[in-house]
């Protein structure tokens, strides 16, 4: 079963997000795989943002439970894809772990071959939170996609 690990910064919005969609997307086709996320510089173990738990509750999915946790070179180790918001956090855990740079990308080089970031919504309105939860959603069905071979 692959295992595939989101990163951002703080592992409070986006990572958190892009977890809890891949999971529910992946269900629904009926693929297995495990999901998990990590921040570059997650602090303790925070709650996701409340404005990330309203916009997935709002597709049904549950973020109540989330901590958010720092990376660890473990995490990395034993991912199978690690896909990253931007491609500063692509380049920071390149630059820390080497060894694993085939298997690091962003999401959206991943999804799409785009040299582009998913954008931090931290400090946004609703909205814009929406906003990033809908262009990691249409990503991540790309991604499903090309596993199921459309
Ligand atoms: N800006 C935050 C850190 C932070 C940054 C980004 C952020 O969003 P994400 O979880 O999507 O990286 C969350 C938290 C702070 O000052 O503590």
């Amino acid at each position: 079963m692959s295992k595939i690990l989101f990163v951002c910064t703080g592992n409070t919005c986006r990572s958190p997000m892009a977890e809890a969609l891949a999971r529910a997307l992946w269900q629904e086709a009926g693929i297995e795989a495990e999901f998990l996320s990590a921040g570059l510089a997650a602090w303790g173990e925070s709650p996701a943002s409340p404005e990330a738990q309203k916009v997935m509750a709002e597709k049904g999915l549950d973020l109540s439970e989330h901590r958010s946790r720092s990376l660890t070179a473990e995490m990395v180790a034993e991912a199978d894809l690690v896909l990253t918001m931007t491609r500063g956090h692509r380049d920071l855990i390149i630059e820390r772990w080497p060894q694993f740079a085939h298997k690091v990308h962003t999401l959206w080089y991943h999804a799409r071959g785009e040299d582009r970031d998913v954008l931090d919504p931290f400090g946004g309105t609703v909205e814009e939170y929406r906003q990033v939860a809908g262009e990691i959603e249409e990503l991540l069905k790309r991604i499903l996609e090309q596993e199921k071979g459309v």
